[in-house]
Parts: structure tokens; sequence; C-alpha cells
């Protein structure tokens, strides 16, 4: 229990946040203004059944006349209560899910988080979905403790209210001679109440136990595939062209049986807390009527008093009931809140976690690697790197056969790969590394060019200091690495659109350009960023010969000063010199002590 709340505090703090933290606060405080008004405008409507009942008792009909006008004032008054109440807490529940959802994003964005959650090796550090988790379960946190938190609160304030009302009308005894019992029980109809309703509550609890851990099941369970069914949409060419489509479906209908094997348990769970539940709810208009009738019947009370009384004893059974009516809210808010922390609390051990490869930046002119080891994160060695130093303005190819480390000592360089042991310096420019599987991102394919800098819309500026680039620009760019022209007939085989800037553009896949051409693409983008150190490794394996020795030459006359190491299978057709680093004999001699890493660098 600790923990969970110590849990939810660290998260509402999150919402807490930034300019929409405060916002949202207002809206609470705006909300839970409205919903006393609203336990006010409850307490009135209690004293007017008294008022409208014995008036019909007394056949007086123009004060019945006058009950129903302030019956449709009441109604008035509280049906604007509740809906402002409704729009304000939508207002609040925005902001703070801005607030929390950018908490999140920066976690998992800064320090390569969502890299190291995806590459952390060992199943004790991976996270499952954490696209489900920013967006889905920062949704229902917000929605839940916001909403769970004010009918607390205002249940509270009104179960102090309806209470005193009940009070004052519960006058009368319940002799319990019926039983044989020569005793009365003072205001019986107010201790009634909170036994009913601590006995319901209890054995809500009991049955419904298990529909936390059901709930927070099924949420990973339509995580996952949902995970399959996106993941099948990006990668449909292959699948096509491979005829997987039955394979697919497999791992399809595997993944929604896993729904609803859960399904059927939450169901089952969700019919017996229901079992009792709804006679409950059902119970609780009529009990006090009950309970009352033998008052009535003995003189005590009037009808007025009956109708008043059974009003006064079904707010404080509601109120009392929250607990009841919303377990079922109450475990999704649980669950969420417990993914949720789960996140926050890996994505910050992967940005913590220690690297056995000490990176150094030195000056703008030489990269170097001293006694580099890779391990992988089990530990087994990847290969060991011979000891190099590039200046800056030379082209080095490292060469090594496939799977000899060349893409993970890229990761290495680029601060990214911590398994292992050694140290970098690396240079301290502007660096550029081009991945082997080229990266389409979401928008059209002028903003794909100048990725990661920002696409600038018709008119607008660049801020200071920001690398921004014109649709012109990025045009010819594009012209530059054989794209011209491209981005206006592009059309990507799976288009979604979305609106930004007043216009629309296509969200891209990689299915609308060739190999050929996003690696093009790529190249574009390094002539964009005209970096001091370029690390391409096998950037243009999808290319001719030609059409490779092309696009060299114009990195080279592009960019003169810069430093290129490439990684490629075949000689780089450059004219100018090009050293060669050999990886091939860098295979492992003996087992790295990876224990001994982890307590150096620990
Ligand atoms: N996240 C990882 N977990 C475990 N092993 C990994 C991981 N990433 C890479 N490896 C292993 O490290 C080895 C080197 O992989 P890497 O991609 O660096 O090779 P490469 O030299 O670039 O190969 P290729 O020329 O085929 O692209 C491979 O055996 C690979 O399986």
């Amino acid at each position: 229990m600790k923990t969970l709340v110590i849990c939810i505090w660290g998260l509402f703090r999150l919402c807490l946040s930034g300019s929409g933290g405060r916002a949202g606060l207002i809206c609470f405080g705006a909300v839970l203004a409205l919903n006393l008004a609203g336990v006010y405008i409850s307490v009135r409507m209690i004293a007017w059944y008294a008022a409208f009942y014995n008036a019909l008792q007394k056949m007086d009909a123009a004060a019945a006349l006058t009950q129903i006008g302030v019956f449709l004032i009441l109604i008035a008054l509280g049906s604007g209560q509740a809906l402002l109440a409704i729009w304000v807490r939508k207002i609040g529940i925005m902001h703070w899910r801005k607030a929390l959802t950018s908490a999140m994003l920066d976690a998992w964005l800064n320090s390569r988080a969502h890299w190291r959650l995806a590459h952390a090796g060992h199943p004790d550090n991976h996270i499952d979905n954490p696209d489900q988790r920013i967006a889905e379960d920062c949704e229902i946190f917000v929605r839940r403790l916001l909403n769970e938190a004010l009918d607390v609160i205002t249940m509270v304030v009104g179960l102090f209210t309806y209470f005193s009302v009940l009070w004052s009308l519960s006058t009368f005894s319940l002799p319990l001679g019926f039983i044989g019992l020569d005793v009365e029980i003072p205001r019986y109809m107010v201790w009634a109440a909170p036994v009913y309703v601590l006995l319901s509550s209890l054995a809500t609890h009991v049955l419904g136990a298990r529909l936390m851990t059901l709930n927070m099941e099924q949420q990973h369970r339509e995580a996952d595939f949902r995970y399959a069914l996106s993941r099948l949409r990006e990668t449909s060419s292959a699948v096509s062209l491979q005829a997987g489509e039955p394979a697919e479906r497999r791992i399809l209908d595997q993944r929604f049986g896993r729904i609803v094997d859960n399904w059927r348990h939450l169901i089952r769970r969700e019919f017996i807390v229901g079992c009792f539940i709804r006679p409950y709810m059902m119970s609780t208009m009529r009990l006090p009527l009950f309970l009352a009738a033998p008052a009535y019947f003995a003189g005590n009370v009037t009808l007025g008093g009956l109708m008043q009384l059974n009003v006064a004893f079904q707010q404080v059974t509601q109120t009392m009931s929250w607990f009841i009516f919303s377990y079922h809210d109450l475990a999704e808010f649980v669950s969420a809140a417990r993914r949720l922390d789960g996140f926050r609390i890996r994505m910050g051990d992967a940005a913590r976690a220690p690297s056995g490869i000490a990176v150094t930046h030195g000056d703008v002119e030489r990269l170097e690697t001293r006694g580099l080891a890779l391990t992988s994160p089990h530990g087994g060695v990847i290969a060991r790197i011979p000891d190099f130093t590039v200046s800056r303005g030379e082209t080095v190819w490292l060469r090594g056969a496939s799977g000899r480390g060349k893409s993970t000592l890229f990761k290495a360089l680029a601060g990214m790969w911590r398994h292992g042991e050694g140290h970098i310096v690396c240079p301290s420019g502007r660096t550029m590394f081009l991945p082997q599987h080229p990266y389409l991102p979401l928008g059209d394919l002028h903003q794909a060019a100048v990725y990661p800098a920002r696409l600038l819309a018709e008119g607008e500026m660049a801020r200071p200091g920001e690398r921004a680039f014109t649709i012109a620009e990025a045009e010819a760019l594009l012209q530059l690495v054989g794209l011209g022209g491209r981005a206006a007939t592009w059309a990507p085989a799976s288009a979604e659109t979305a609106c930004a800037h007043g216009r629309c553009i296509a969200h891209s896949s990689p299915q609308g350009l060739s190999g050929g051409e996003q690696q093009r693409l790529m190249l574009a983008r390094v002539l964009a960023s005209a970096p001091d150190w370029v690390f391409l490794d096998e950037a243009t394996s999808a290319l001719d010969r030609e059409a490779e020795r092309e696009l060299f030459q114009l990195l080279r006359r592009r960019l003169p000063g810069a430093t290129l190491v490439i990684v490629t299978h075949r000689p780089p057709p450059l004219s100018g010199p090009v050293r060669t680093i050999d990886l091939s004999w860098a295979e492992p001699e003996e087992a790295v002590d990876v224990a001994r890493l982890r307590a150096a660098t620990a």
C-alpha cells in the first residue's frame, strides 16, 4: 500500500510539472467548488421532498404548485452545475495529461532510454509496449486520478452534510421486542446506513480483488496484439513477398487468443462482482422506505418526512458506497499507475546504467580507440577492436567479415553501446551516423531529406541558432542526390494524412521508395547536416557501383573537410586516398571478464 501511494504521488508530481500542471490544478479547484455546490443543491432537494409530499398529504394544491416551481429551479441549477463540472473536469484532464505525457516522452527520448530499453538484453530490464504506456496509461491515470480524487473529497464533505440531515430526521428508535429483546436502538436509520455499506464494501473487495490483476493483464495483452498489427502494417511488403500471410495470421490469432482467454476470466469476475453490486444498487433505493415504515405506521413520521428520510438515507449510502461503485475504475487506475511507475523506474535505470566503455570527448581533430572490446548485453564477446586513430579530413574504410561487430562498433562510437571495455576518444565536432537500415520519419519527403532538422512551413523563419530548412532548400538537396521532383509525385503505399501548419501531409512509409532511393535520401540528410565527421554503415549497399561512385564524389565535393568513416563489404569507390582499417583479425582470443568489467564500472 505504501509503495502504491509513493508511486501515485510520484506520477502526480509529474502531472503538476510545467504550465499545464498549474492550469490543471486550477480546473481541479473549480470542479471541487462546483461539486460542493452540487452537495448544497442535493441538500435543498432533500428538503424539497418533505415540503412537496407534506403538501400532497395536506391536499394543499397551492403549496404543491409552489414546490413544483422550486423543483424546476433546483433542476436547472443542478443540471448547469453538473454540465459545467464535466466540462471543466475534461479541460483539467487535458492539461494534466499533456504534462504527464510530456514528462514521459522526455524520459523516454532523453539519454536514449528508448534505445537502451529496447536493447536492454536482460529480461528483467525489458519493458513491454512503451507506446501503450505513454499513449494510453497516461490518459487512464490522469482521468481516473482527477475523477476519483474529486469524488473522494466531494464524498467526504457530502457525507458529513447528508449524515447530519439523516441524524436530524431519524429521531425515532427501533424497539427490538419482535426478536424478544427489551431494548431500543435510538436513531437506528443513522446506524443502519454505515453498517449496510461497510458490510457491502467488504464483500465487494473480497469478490473483486482479482479484478485488478485481470485488468492489468488485459491491457498488456491488448497492447501486444495492437503492436503485432502495427508491425504487420509496417512490414507488409516483406510479408507479402514471402507469402507470409498465413504465418502472420497464426501470430495474430495466437495474440488475440490470449486476449480472449483473459477476457473470459475478466467477464466471469465482473459478473460475480456484478451479481452483488446490481442488487445492492437497486436495494439502496427502497431499503430506507422499508426500514422507516415501522416509524411511519407508528405515526412518528409524516409522509413528507418519510420521503425526505428515504432520500437522505440514499444519499448517505450512495456516498459511502463510492468504493463499491468505483471498484472497477479504481482497479483500472491502480494498474495504470503501476505500469507507468514501472516504466518510469526502468527508464531511469536505463539512463543511469553504467558503461564499461569509457567515452571522452577530445578535440575535433581526432577519433581514437584504446583497448576496445565489445560484448553482448549477456556478456558474450562480440569483438576485440584493434586500437586505431582517425584524423580530421581522412577517408577511412572499416572492413571486416559479416557479424564481426562493425555496426556495434559504430554504436559504441556514438556512445550508445555500453557493454564491453576500453576507451574511446570522440571528436568534439558535429558528427553524423547513417545506420545500416534507412529510416524514414513520419512526414513528407522534404521533411525526410532534412531530418532531424526542422522543415520550415511557407513563410516561417528559423529560430535563432536553429538548423532548419525551407522547402526549396530541401528540394535542392533531393535534386543533388537524384531525387528531384520525387516529393511531388511520391505516393507512399500506406499513407495516412495529418495536418500540420495548416496543410495536409502524407505520412510516409518506406515502401514508397526503392532501397537505393532510401539510401540516396539518407545521403541528402548528410548534406543537410554538413557534419565534420560522417560514419556510414553500409549506407550505399543498395546502389549500383556507378551511382555509389557519384554519391561518394558528391559527398567529398560538398564536404571537403569532413572525415568519412565507411563500413562496406566492397572498397568504397573514391578517387582520393582511402585508409583501410581491418577488423577481421579482431576476433576475440579470450573471453572478456564481464564480472570484472561490471565491478570496475559500478
Ligand atoms: N543487442 C544485441 N544483443 C545481442 N547480440 C547482439 C546485439 N547486437 C548485435 N549483436 C551481435 O553482435 C554481433 C555483431 O553484430 P554487428 O551488427 O555489429 O555485425 P556487423 O559486423 O555489422 O555485421 P554485418 O556486416 O553483417 O552488418 C552479431 O553476432 C550480433 O548478433
